[in-house]
């Protein structure tokens, strides 16, 4: 169980940003937090991952409340992972594998079994030639892939990306999207955090919405991206395949890769 029960947090004691924020994480997988600039997206990836502790009310993980203490902490690190939005912020050490091997080395796990999961994560996101290069010399994107690459190999069942295809390029957002396909089809639990909507409207399936720090709307995507007007508000626009929808009165479909095959059918399922 993953659960968040009215839930204020802030960085001091003067100011909240997250105010009374239920989630229930634990169904419609992949989950999507989306949110305007500020909104408090990464504020609320720091609380779930107990790196911010909450004013008022409570995480719930697994049946207990989560507790703060180093060795409940250490525990629940096991099960979540975060992806930061900034590399630089889980890099720690200079050359690209022994980063992505650190975490596993202060557990005490076997050479062995570290050299076998630092090869399957540099297989998935496609870094095996990176693995003896200098990380600051690496492009953003490289250092994406790095940092995502440190917490795959914890093994977590959980993993918070918080807005992975940010400061991405085109080619660079679609490697990420199919890196991110994949975990959810290795059987991950993802929470993705972005105001990238098209992104988002691709890959989850049930969605959260805030505004200022409030949870706005919450939903399926048929229940969310309908809402124009609470998205506008929210700062966010549809994405382009519900703006189609809405013009041209065809279906919801699920992605593109839908959409496409109705058109090329020839939109059996029109008017
Ligand atoms: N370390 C901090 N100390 C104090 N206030 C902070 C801190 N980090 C963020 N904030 C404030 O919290 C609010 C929410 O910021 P947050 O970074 O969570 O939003 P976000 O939705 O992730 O934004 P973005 O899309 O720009 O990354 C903002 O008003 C921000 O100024």
């Amino acid at each position: 169980m993953f659960k968040v029960e009215k839930m204020c947090v802030g960085y001091d004691s003067q100011e909240e940003i997250l105010h009374n924020i239920t989630l229930d994480l634990d169904n419609h997988h992949p989950i999507g937090i989306l949110g305007a600039n500020g909104s408090g997206k990464s504020t609320l990836f720091l609380t779930l991952v107990g790196l911010l502790k909450p004013s008022k009310g409570k995480i719930i993980f697994g049946d207990k409340k989560l507790g703060y203490s180093k060795k409940e902490l250490f525990r629940f690190r096991q099960k979540v992972g975060i992806v930061f939005q900034e590399p630089d912020q889980q890099i720690f050490y200079t050359i690209v594998e022994d980063d992505v091997a650190f975490a596993l080395r202060n557990l005490g796990i076997a050479e062995e079994e570290i050299a076998k999961r630092l090869d399957v994560a540099f297989d998935l996101l496609d870094i095996q030639h990176l693995r003896k290069k200098t990380i600051q010399y690496l492009s953003y994107g490289q250092k994406k892939r790095v940092a995502i690459a440190s917490v795959l190999v914890l093994e977590t069942e959980w993993i918070l990306l918080d807005e992975p295809t940010a400061g991405l390029d085109p080619a660079g957002r679609s490697h990420m999207i199919h890196i991110i396909k994949r975990l959810i089809s290795e059987g991950k639990k993802v929470i993705l955090s972005s105001h990238d909507m098209d992104l988002m409207y691709d890959i989850c399936q049930y969605f959260y919405v805030l505004k200022e720090g409030n949870l706005i709307l919450e939903g399926t995507k048929q229940q969310v991206f309908l809402e124009k007007n609470l998205l506008l508000d929210a700062k966010l626009e549809q994405p382009w395949l519900v703006k189609i929808h809405q013009q041209l009165g065809l279906p919801l479909y699920q992605d593109e890769a839908e959409f496409s095959k109705q058109v090329a059918t020839g939109g059996k399922h029109y008017g």
